[in-house]
């Protein structure tokens, strides 16, 4: 358990993947000055030894923040992931040490929905291949296999941020929008949803993935599926690497039932820029590939560190959990004149009753109490008066069920 109190300058910060530096500058405009930069990803023995001290990290993708990282962090706090994406870190085992995790729910949406445009234009008039066979000083003049967007039918699957975007620019240009999606979702524009996979696939000449990694999304794409696409059609991936089985696809490529493909992210994907790139793809001319770039543009990266640093400096600050993706959500109001604690507890009858009965005694007057829980855990933010505040940690860290307890100030 820790009762982390601790001044700004003390509070150490991890920045790994080279975030924004958006990020650096929005800690340091909120008093936080203690950040290590590290332009890449760590591999799990090197993180294990620099995450021991450290109060917040920032990542991307690449790190994998394990149960064996968690176990290492002692006194991590929160976690910040500059991106969409959060299965590369241990959410729950996060959770059950008291360590909220942030992540950056819109910012590099736009970038990834125009990717994807450009790469549905571009596989339409059979670039990818005439490209290729331009660099090796071949002539590929005719129109066999180019065809408009105009007209043709674009089957979204998983209908989010992104998958809504797409939607709309792709109807700016002309193509019927289809979707698929485990909810019902409102459609925008012309967009019509569509009651399961197969009449998507069966239906769309291009089809396009942007659902989380989650065990219902691995593999969604596979032989099966491969089998009841239109002849001829498109398949993007800028979701998940687990979730299109590229071996499937590659089979699907070399019988031609596609015509090309885009694929951005992989299931197994390069820790570093110099380490080599290794897939069934490489051998098609007509697939895109890139390397897990859909959100990365300065500006969704720049807007991202803001977004994400500023959500870990709040929490930092006062100890707002919103948006946090494993944490129950705690909206604060700014603190004045008073001291503020945070109790992280197993979720069990009681620990409330423990808490007031334990401040009633000592005297110690609670001037606000808020609290959310979830199943495993509860959060409950104290305002007290300053002079009574050490007491009042004191009193919450002997509190039954304490994963752990700490003053903000
Ligand atoms: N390539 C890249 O650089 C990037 C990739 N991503 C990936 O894109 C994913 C989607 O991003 P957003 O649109 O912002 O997420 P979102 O959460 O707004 O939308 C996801 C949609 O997928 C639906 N869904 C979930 N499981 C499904 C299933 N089994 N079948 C059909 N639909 C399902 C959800 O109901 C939701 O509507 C992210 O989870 C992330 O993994 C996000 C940003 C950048
Ligand atoms: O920019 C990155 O490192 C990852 C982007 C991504 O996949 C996400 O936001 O989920």
């Amino acid at each position: 358990m820790s009762k982390v109190s601790l001044a700004k300058d003390k509070i150490k910060i991890l920045l790994l993947e080279g975030v924004h530096q958006s990020a650096v500058e929005t800690l340091k405009r909120n008093g936080y000055s203690n950040i290590d930069y590290v332009k890449t990803s760590l591999p799990e023995s090197e993180l294990v030894e620099r995450i021991s001290d450290v109060h917040f990290v920032g990542l991307r993708s690449r790190t994998q923040l394990t149960e064996k990282v968690l176990d290492a962090a002692q006194k991590l706090v929160a976690v910040g992931c500059f991106c969409i994406g959060t299965n590369q870190v241990d959410l729950d085992a996060a959770k059950r040490r008291g360590i909220a995790v942030f992540n950056a729910p819109f910012s590099n949406t736009r970038s990834v929905a125009e990717l994807v445009l450009g790469e549905i234009l571009l596989l339409l008039r059979g670039i990818p291949k005439r490209n290729a066979m331009a660099h090796r000083g071949q002539w590929l003049k005719s129109a066999e296999g180019s065809f408009e967007a105009r007209g043709k039918t674009l089957g979204i699957i998983g209908y989010g941020h992104i998958g809504t975007q797409l939607g709309i620019m792709a109807e700016n240009i002309g193509m019927q929008v289809r979707y698929y999606d485990i909810e019902d979702k409102l459609s925008l524009g012309n967009a019509q949803q569509v009651e399961n996979l197969t009449k998507l696939l069966q239906q769309s000449d291009v089809v396009s993935l942007h659902v989380p990694e989650t065990p219902q999304t691995k593999n969604l794409i596979g032989t099966a599926e491969l089998a009841v696409m239109k002849k001829g059609s498109i398949l993007i991936n800028a979701s998940r690497g687990t979730v299109v089985d590229i071996d499937a696809l590659a089979e699907a490529l070399e019988e031609r039932s596609l015509s090309g493909a885009a694929i951005d992210v992989f299931p197994v994907e390069p820790k570093s820029n110099d380490e080599e790139f290794v897939s069934p793809l490489r051998q098609f001319d007509n697939v895109i590939l890139t390397p897990h770039v859909g959100g990365s543009t300065q500006e969704a990266q720049e807007s991202i560190g803001v977004e994400v640093a500023g959500k870990l400096a709040k929490y930092s600050d006062n100890g707002s959990t919103m948006t946090a993706v494993n944490f129950p959500e705690v909206a604060l109001p700014e603190l004045a004149n008073r001291s503020r604690l945070l109790h992280i507890h197993q979720n069990r009858p009681g620990v409330l009753t423990q808490i007031n009965q334990a401040f009633a005694q000592h005297g110690i007057n609670i001037a606000a109490q808020y609290l959310q829980t979830d199943d495993n855990i509860g959060y409950v933010v104290i305002d007290v008066d300053s002079d009574h505040s050490e007491v009042a940690l004191k009193e919450l860290s002997a509190v039954d069920g304490t994963i752990r307890a700490r003053i903000l100030h």
